[in-house]
């Protein structure tokens, strides 16, 4: 069964295609991972599984219904943790837990309960009296995730959930995630930090200009660049523009610069290191450092998007 199918999804602004017949399926039990660089449509999409933007075309099936005309269905299987946090500074964690469960049609003893969880799960109990405004940027990331949870949702959708915050609070929530799911609910994860969605996704899709333009698990996604190397150089004093050297040299299909350091993607058989380093040294350009790596998954959305997943 598929927990959420998208089918020729499409969001116009004006003449603006946010998102264009975009089709996707999510299944029982999978941490689905979104990636995109900004702007390729990954919160338009969002927005519109949770109803909060209308499409302007295609249909969206959670659980198999259709969200328009079975959208009380829809909002009770969905959970969602929005990237911009959704918590009252006015109100104490458990209210605002409580507040939450209770829009999704919780009430009396149960609404108790299941606040109290979903408190315990983000490790908030002991601060179910405190107000978050005096809360650190990951205890309010944590309690975000507990009011989208409380109702317990089949699906949930986080919005880069880890964004700024420390390294142990951001530890705790992708294990919060892995606890979720092992407990039924299906998840869907958004966010710019490549090594997070390769350590905790199940299947990845990219997302490029409102499109999906791959899709499947990270070794079939590392698989589509099995035959090439990654170079990475890097200059002293470099202008900025050395990259540029680079194009249409024999084996290169794409060499990014980001200030002094280059990534070239290469065909794997070409012998091509030396000219490579004499192309880019001259004109006051010096070498550092060269690496040559196994592409991973940062490589393969470099590849086929040509963009840095945090541009
Ligand atoms: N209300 C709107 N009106 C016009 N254009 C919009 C609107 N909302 C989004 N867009 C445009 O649609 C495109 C997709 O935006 P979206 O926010 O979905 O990208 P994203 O992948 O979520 O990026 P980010 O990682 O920055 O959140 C962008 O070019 C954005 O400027």
């Amino acid at each position: 069964m598929n927990v959420l199918e998208l089918r020729g999804l499409t969001k116009k602004f004006g003449d603006f295609i946010a998102v264009d017949h975009l089709s996707l399926r999510v299944g029982e039990g999978e941490i689905f991972g979104l990636l995109g660089a900004n702007g390729a449509g990954k919160s338009t999409t969002i927005h519109m599984v949770c109803s909060l933007l209308q499409p302007s075309s295609g249909e969206i099936q959670i659980l198999g219904r259709d969200i328009k005309s079975q959208s009380r269905f829809a909002k009770q299987s969905l959970g969602i943790v929005p990237q911009d946090l959704a918590i009252y500074e006015d109100m104490t964690a458990y209210e605002n837990v409580s507040f939450f469960a209770g829009l999704y049609g919780l009430r009396g003893a149960k609404l108790r309960e299941r606040t109290e969880e979903a408190l315990d799960f983000v490790g908030l109990s002991d601060k179910a009296k405190n107000y978050p405004k005096n809360f650190s940027g990951g205890m309010k990331r944590r309690l975000n995730i507990a009011c989208a949870i409380a109702h317990k949702p089949k699906l949930i959708i986080m919005d880069e959930p880890t964004v700024g915050i420390d390294p142990q609070s951001r530890n705790y929530i992708l294990s919060s995630v892995r606890k979720l799911n092992e407990s039924g609910c299906t998840i869907i994860y958004t966010s710019h930090y490549m090594e997070e969605v390769e350590e905790i996704c199940s299947r990845i899709a990219i997302m490029d200009h409102g499109k999906v333009i791959a899709e499947g698990t990270k070794e079939q996604l590392k698989a589509i660049i099995t035959e090439m190397k990654e170079i990475v150089i890097e200059l002293k004093n470099a202008r900025g523009n050395e990259a540029e050297r680079l194009h249409g040299l024999p084996g290169v299909t794409k060499a990014l610069q980001e200030e002094n350091v280059i990534h070239a993607y290469s065909d794997l058989s070409v012998d091509n290191l030396n000219l490579i380093l004499k192309a880019l040294m001259g004109e006051g350009a010096e070498i550092r450092t060269v690496e040559e790596r196994e592409p991973n998954l940062e490589a393969v959305f470099l590849t086929l998007t040509g963009r840095n997943l945090r541009d």
